[in-house]
């Protein structure tokens, strides 16, 4: 541990502790290298025609992003398998994946295959060995573009890859059309061989994988010619030399080659069968059971509220602030103290997980953590998780808890939502002189989270709002959600701490919490300004861009 109790970046415990295993569910043998090397002629295929027939979801959107990776891409471990064989034609790797300390970090450098230089083949007179026969190499093009990337593969609680541009080079020389005219994908070659060995020749594998030129060429297949479906299926064909029959329903035709000669597509057959047995492939999404949905007429009223959509951090160092909770009518959180208590109504449960999606944190005091073991995820359909990719969408869950009071365990709701790919690890905000055991620390670690230690306190020795705004701005987080509880929302409302906030958006249920409830109300009167109230469910909901004194 370094010396203000932060873990050190290389993942070790201090103490000489170890890691257990099955405290952390740790995986006994993690998976080294699971790129596929679909080139190589002696392996077994994994792909067929099915996955060229059933692409993944927006194929040609996440080939483009793959190939010019503008931003930061998150991926989980399935997805990147899914889409990265769909773009190994662009990116050669470099050296093998390095690991950190930890043993859970692995990273890959690629080049773009432009980067390599040309290639001219030897003239043709170069003696050659005895029996072998000449081959016609042709000049390969390289060494124009300079576009570098890594993959950063976590692989522990939380599990997935980061894939970053490197270098200087902002975008490559050519577009991806170009690659895909001069070489081919991991996918197609797989998919072109699987055909052949399952009796096909390669003229008639070559027409069955052009029926449908549109999802062909999603998936780089454009300029996909015979000479690949046989150079693919070359090794196989050589062991087995048996006889290869054309598709059924297919036929040679003399001067055009193989050509379908019935009604039904051999594609449009394999289309059917699958719809038949697998109603997944269906393009119907599955989702997790506890979706929830907002509908986007009910968003519009939110929308002047809500953090810019390219947020900013502002020039005091601040991200955009939203509070939000739920109360009863008579200004109440929960039954009583040490109790979790639901408030808002279906409707706006799903807007709050709207709010989440609009935020890159979310923050809550440790009261909160220890009493209601909230997820703090966004589990609104189209988010990482919930239907969409990596975890797009999904907030950072932040826990103040300056005294490391909060028992995270694996089984604290928050850590199983990132096991299970549906939420990020979590950032702990500590004091110093209150150190989190190692163990702690190195499980917050592994599930992807961390551990920030802030130094600057209020008169109430609390830790001052802005120190705390300030150091989430430095990790880069631009708009935060502030959900409570108690003690955070009355502080927040404050004089000294309103002007951090620029959005306050509160439920009202229709329902009184009693006497023994636990309030919300701060020290002094505030009142609420540019005020909009908008029914939601049987719920209203108060949207206000601040508060300010009431004398
Ligand atoms: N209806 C709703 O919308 C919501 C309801 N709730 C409810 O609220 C209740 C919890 O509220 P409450 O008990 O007040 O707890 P809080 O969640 O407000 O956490 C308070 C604790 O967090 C730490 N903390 C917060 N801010 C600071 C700061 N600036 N500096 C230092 N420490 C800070 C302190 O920990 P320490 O004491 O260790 O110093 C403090 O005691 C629960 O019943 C929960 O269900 C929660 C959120 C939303
Ligand atoms: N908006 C809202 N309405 C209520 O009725 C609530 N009780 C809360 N509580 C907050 O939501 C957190 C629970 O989050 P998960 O569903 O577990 O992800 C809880 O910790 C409070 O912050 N909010």
């Amino acid at each position: 541990m370094a010396d203000d109790g932060s873990p050190r970046h290389d993942g070790s415990s201090s103490g000489g502790q170890q890691l257990d295993p099955i405290l952390f569910n740790q995986p006994s043998t993690p998976n080294q290298n699971p790129i596929p090397e679909g080139q190589d002629q002696m392996s077994l295929p994994t792909r067929s025609l099915t996955d060229l027939l059933h692409p993944p979801r927006d194929l040609a959107l996440m080939r483009q992003r793959l190939f010019e990776v503008q931003d930061k891409i998150e991926l989980q471990v399935d997805e990147f398998e899914r889409y990265w064989p769909y773009v190994d034609n662009v990116w050669v790797r470099q050296h093998k994946a390095g690991t950190d300390k930890s043993g859970r970090v692995f990273t890959d450098y690629y080049a773009c295959r432009l980067q390599r230089p040309t290639y001219t083949p030897k003239p043709v007179d170069t003696p050659r060995r005895e029996g072998q026969p000449t081959r016609k190499k042709q000049i390969r093009e390289g060494g124009t573009c300079q576009m570098r990337l890594k993959t950063i593969r976590y692989e522990g609680g939380y599990s997935g890859y980061t894939i970053l541009k490197v270098g200087d080079e902002t975008q490559h020389t050519h577009d991806l059309d170009h690659i895909d005219k001069i070489k081919r994908t991991s996918v197609l070659m797989e998919v072109a061989k699987s055909e052949v060995m399952k009796g096909y020749m390669p003229a008639s594998v070559f027409t069955v994988m052009n029926e449908d030129m549109e999802k062909l060429t999603a998936a780089g297949g454009r300029y996909l010619n015979r000479n690949d479906v046989r150079n693919a299926s070359q090794h196989w064909r050589q062991v087995h030399r048996e006889e290869l029959r054309v598709h059924e329903g297919y036929k040679y035709d003399h001067g055009n080659g193989i050509v379908r000669h019935d009604g039904v597509s051999s594609t449009a057959q394999i289309n059917g069968d699958l719809q038949m047995i697998d109603p997944a492939l269906n393009d119907i999404t599955l989702l997790p059971p506890d979706t929830l949905r907002f509908p986007s007429a009910s968003r519009a009223f939110l929308e002047p509220y809500l953090p810019p959509k390219e947020p900013t951090i502002n020039a005091s160092g601040l991200p955009h602030v939203t509070l939000t909770y739920a109360t009863s009518m008579d200004s109440s959180l929960a039954l009583a103290p040490g109790m979790q208590t639901l408030i808002s109504g279906p409707e706006s449960k799903a807007m709050t997980h709207y709010l989440r999606s609009k935020h890159d944190a979310i923050v809550i005091g440790v009261g909160t953590a220890i009493v209601d073991d909230p997820s703090l995820n966004c589990r609104l359909e189209g988010v990482g998780g919930f239907g969409g990719l990596g975890w797009e969408g999904q907030p950072r869950p932040v826990i103040i808890d300056p005294g490391a009071r909060w028992m995270i365990s694996p089984q604290s709701k928050v850590l199983r939502a990132v096991q299970s790919g549906k939420g990020r690890g979590p950032w702990v905000i500590m004091a110093p002189g209150f150190a989190m055991d190692p163990m702690r620390l190195e499980m917050l670690k592994y599930y992807g989270g961390k551990y920030l230690g802030l130094t600057e306190f209020d008169k109430k020795w609390r830790l001052r709002w802005e120190a705390i705004l300030k150091a989430l701005a430095a990790e880069g987080i631009k708009s935060v959600m502030i959900e409570g509880g108690s003690m955070v929302i009355n502080d927040l409302l404050q004089q000294e701490n309103s002007s951090f906030l620029s959005s306050i958006i509160v439920t009202f249920a229709p329902m009184y919490l009693g006497q023994r409830a636990l309030g919300v109300s701060p020290l002094s009167a505030v009142r609420f300004e540019d005020v909009r109230w908008q029914p939601l469910g049987s719920d209203v909901v108060m949207c206000s861009s601040g508060v300010k004194p009431h004398n």
